[in-house]
């Protein structure tokens, strides 16, 4: 019998989980997967230690399992196969941590309670983060659990990454730029030492392409601006949410159209991206096998933007040494690297065709002025090492 801890990585179109064993000071592996597509076309996987897959479950498409019935399903799969072994901690990703969660932490009644005003801005994940976290405190109020935060890791930003150019007091009082999909870029920069030195000391962008999709600069590991801001929806277009807009957009839609709150917060995050701009699908991978122009258009408009928020970013570090592909779509889907990089020539990027069908690590030619890599993100772990570290780090037994 050994002591394990839980993750679970609620995004906007999968929950992702993994259990692991603790092992002395290791964390072993036991079980990963997701239940992703929640709102497409939903697949349940399940795979063991060595990536073997254990579970398959589809669904048709069309069915929207959502995330509260993903969770029916994943529980009692999980739970299975914990078996013997004790639970002694869960980990979630709890997406927005506002000025307050610099840092990962210990849940209690009244955190939950400080989280649940974040809600409105973040409100693909937010709530369904919450959602996990409550059931657990009802049923097993005395199991450890740790909320770890996508805007945690870009919180030493220099102050004018930061900023809105609003009057000084909606700074002060919050409305800022937070960033998001930090817990995938602490894990890249921790594995970059591995993967090459350049990239992991040098001025490096990190692009995590999912169903939510945001880039980050990282000088020497650390994040200094990324293109997501206040909430998750700014930046590049992304599955189902439409990043930036000109403000004046909004004011114009309320204005002069008479939508309400409620009716643009939908247009803008579950009515926009791929699926807005195709009017086919949020999932890159339906978009790539249709030969629709409208599906080429939003795709064409991905990559541009991509393009341009790789500009910026470069701008922001003061020059380019590497480029590192994550998530769904960085991970899957060639074309749109192959797409990235040609754009990217002009910054010193220069592809390896037949590395980047392979899926990498490296995709770009050895005398590449910017290298190019393929590198798998892994939340869960990062979480679960926060976990373990403020579980078994709070004084108390993880028992
Ligand atoms: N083989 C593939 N080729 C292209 N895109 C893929 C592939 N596999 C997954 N994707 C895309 O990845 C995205 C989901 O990424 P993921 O990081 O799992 O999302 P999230 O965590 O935001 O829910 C979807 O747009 C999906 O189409
Ligand atoms: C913050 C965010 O967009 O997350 P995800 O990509 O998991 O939806
Ligand atoms: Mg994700």
């Amino acid at each position: 019998m050994a002591d394990a801890i839980a993750v679970l990585n609620a995004g906007s179109s999968s929950i992702k989980y993994s259990l692991f064993l603790l092992r002395g000071d290791a964390l072993e592996l036991t079980l990963r997967g997701q239940v992703e597509g929640l709102y497409t076309r939903p697949r349940f996987i399940a795979k063991d230690k060595d990536g073997e897959l254990l579970e398959e479950t589809t669904w048709a498409e069309g069915v929207e399992m959502g995330h509260a019935g993903a969770l029916d399903h994943l529980v009692p799969y999980v739970r299975r196969h914990l078996g013997r072994d004790n639970l002694a901690a869960i980990g979630h990703r709890v997406v927005h941590g506002g000025m307050d969660f610099d840092a990962p932490v210990r849940v209690t009644p009244a955190v939950v309670q400080q989280l649940r005003r974040f809600v409105p801005l973040a409100p693909l994940h937010q709530p369904h983060n919450l959602a996990a976290i409550d059931i657990v405190l009802q049923r097993l109020p005395d199991l450890p659990q740790v909320a770890c935060f996508d805007t945690s890791f870009h919180r030493g930003n220099p102050e004018v990454a930061q900023m809105f150019a609003l009057p000084a007091q909606f700074h002060a009082e919050g409305v800022r730029r937070y960033g998001f999909h930090g817990l995938s870029y602490e894990y890249l920069a921790s594995v970059l030492p591995d993967v090459d030195e350049r990239a992991a000391q040098g001025r490096t962008v990190v692009l995590h392409l999912g169903n939510g999709a945001s880039m980050c600069a990282l000088q020497g590991g650390r994040s200094v601006a990324s293109t997501m801001g206040f909430t998750a929806v700014d930046g590049l277009p992304m599955g189902t949410r439409c990043g930036a807009v000109d403000p004046g957009v909004i004011l114009y839609l309320m204005d002069q159209r008479g939508m309400d709150v409620r009716a643009i917060e939908k247009l803008v995050y579950q009515q926009s991206g791929l699926l807005g701009v195709s009017g086919i699908s949020s999932d890159m991978r339906a978009l790539l096998a249709s030969d629709d122009a409208r599906a080429r258009t939003a795709i064409d408009l991905y990559v541009y933007r991509i393009r341009r928020e790789l500009g910026s970013l470069a701008a922001a570090l003061g020059g380019l040494d590497a480029i590192v592909f994550t998530a769904g779509i960085g991970e899957h889907a060639a074309f749109i690297r192959e797409r990235v990089c040609a754009d990217a020539a002009w910054l010193g990027v220069e592809l390896d065709p037949a590395a980047n069908a392979k899926g990498g690590p490296r995709i770009s030619v050895a005398g590449s002025r910017a290298s190019a890599w393929v590198v798998p993100t892994n939340e869960e772990l990062m979480i679960a090492r926060h976990a373990r570290a403020l579980v078994a780090g709070s004084g108390r037994s993880v028992r």
